[in-house]
Formats: C-alpha cells, structure tokens, sequence
C-alpha cells in the first residue's frame, strides 16, 4: 500500500431508525496512516456513522468501500475479516474472562503489509502499547475500572490485526492517564501505518491526534478540513459544535 492510499471511502451513506432519518448522505475518506477526527455533538449521528460503515443498521443506503472491496452489503464478521475493527462506545469485553482470554477471542490470522512486512499483534506488543493492562493480564475482565476496559476492548480489537480502526469516542468518560494511554496509543498506530477514524467530542485530544476533521451535525456533513483549521475556525466550532 502507498502512502497516499485511500483505504475507506464511504459516499452518500444515509441511514434511518424506523421512519426517522438520521444520516443524509455522508461522504468521508482514509488514506493510509490518517488519523481522522468525527466530530459532533451528541446525537449528530457519529455512533450511526460508524454503525453504517460496519453494515450493522437495519436500514441504510450508500456506498462503503475498503481496500477496494465494496462492503456497502457485507455482514459485519466479514468485514472485520478483510481488516476494518470496531471498537463500539460500549465497553464490549467479556467479564468472566481474563485480560490474557480477552485478548485471545479477538486473534485473527496475520495479514501481509508492504514488502513482505506482516501485520501481526501479540499480547506483549499489546502491554507495551497499554502499560495497565500489561499489570493485569489475569485479572477477570469484570474487575477492571472502566477505562481499563476501553483499553482492553481496543488491544482485543487489535489481535484481530486491522489496516483500519473505527473508534467510538476513545476519552470519554475515561481518566486522565488513560486518555493519555489512548493518544499514545493512536500516534503509535498511525507510526505502523495503520489508519483511524475516531468519533470525538473533546477538541482537545481530537487535536492532539487527528490530521483531518469532519463535522457533522444532523447527520450532514457540515464541515471537511486539516485539524489545525478546525481548531482556529472559531465560527465553525461555535456552530456545529459549541465549543
Ligand atoms: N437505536 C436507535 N433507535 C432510534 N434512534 C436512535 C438509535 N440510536 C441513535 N438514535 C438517534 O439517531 C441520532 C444519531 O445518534 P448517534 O448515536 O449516531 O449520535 P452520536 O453523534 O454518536 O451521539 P452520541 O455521542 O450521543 O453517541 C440521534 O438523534 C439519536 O437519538
């Protein structure tokens, strides 16, 4: 893969709840090594977006592409097979299970990266990348604060060795270290080359990570731009996101 290569285009999503209408007609792309920020308020339709792109919405049209597949009529276990990760805004581990079992249900075979390089993730590569859970890796999952198990669900969402990680609002309601954790974390991927699209909130870690941003409010796309245009668009922010 190049360096310019989109890895996900997603065009004229749109999407309902019943007869109400939630999404009209997103457009967003990610090229290799991006971080991309999805900023809204709440109930903008970033958890929908999201939802969308893993074909996981009752009713939704549009068209999503990956790495060349189109995925727009893909059930959601055959996309994460061609290397696209969720990780879902609830915390989805498996309490009864340990950290160590935890990340052994996410293990999916290594994939084939540029010039023979794999992409292929261990449990110690993990607890680099997550010092806590490093401390912890037979402790049972239901035992973990919260914010241990947003780590925990996004190093099992990396066994599965993704091109392209979609993560739902990584910082909220998470403490301090942690937040900390989670933007190391993201620079490391993005060093790898691995892409992320990541629904934010909070300006402030969205900033510290992302290259681009996408607004949305109403589930319309209301702005496209470099981070650092967002951050110093005041008007933009005032609008769509009151902030
Ligand atoms: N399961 C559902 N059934 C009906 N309406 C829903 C459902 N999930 C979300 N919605 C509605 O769809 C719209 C978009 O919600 P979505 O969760 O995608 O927003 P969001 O930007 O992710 O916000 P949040 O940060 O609150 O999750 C909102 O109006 C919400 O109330």
């Amino acid at each position: 893969m190049s360096s310019e290569k989109v890895v996900l285009s997603v065009d004229g999503l749109c999407a309902w709840y019943g007869a109400a209408q939630v999404l009209f007609d997103v457009q967003l792309e990610v090229r290799r090594g991006e971080v991309i920020a999805l900023m809204g308020r709440n109930g903008a339709g970033k958890s929908t977006t999201f939802k969308g792109i893993m074909g996981m919405l009752a009713r939704q049209q549009g068209n999503v592409r990956f790495l060349g597949h189109d995925i727009s009529r893909r059930a959601p276990h055959d996309i994460a097979r061609l290397g696209l990760g969720f990780v879902p805004e609830d915390r989805r581990i498996f309490t009864d299970l340990t950290v160590m079992e935890n990340l052994e249900v996410g293990r999916l075979p290594a994939r084939d990266w540029d010039h023979g390089e794999a992409l292929k993730w261990n449990p110690e590569q993990l607890f680099e990348l997550f010092p806590n859970l490093g401390e912890m890796p037979e402790r049972l999952g239901g035992r973990m604060s919260g914010g241990e198990q947003q780590m925990l669900t996004v190093a099992r969402t990396l066994m599965g060795n993704p091109y392209l990680v979609l993560l739902d609002e990584p910082s909220e309601g998470v403490a301090p270290l942690i937040v900390e954790q989670m933007s190391n974390m993201i620079l490391e991927l993005k060093r790898k080359g691995i892409s992320i699209l990541l629904s934010e909130q909070n300006m402030h870690f969205a900033e510290l990570v992302s290259d681009r941003a996408y607004v949305l409010e109403k589930g319309q796309i209301r702005y496209e731009g470099p981070m650092a245009d967002l951050v110093s668009n005041d008007q933009v922010r005032r609008d769509y996101l009151g902030v």
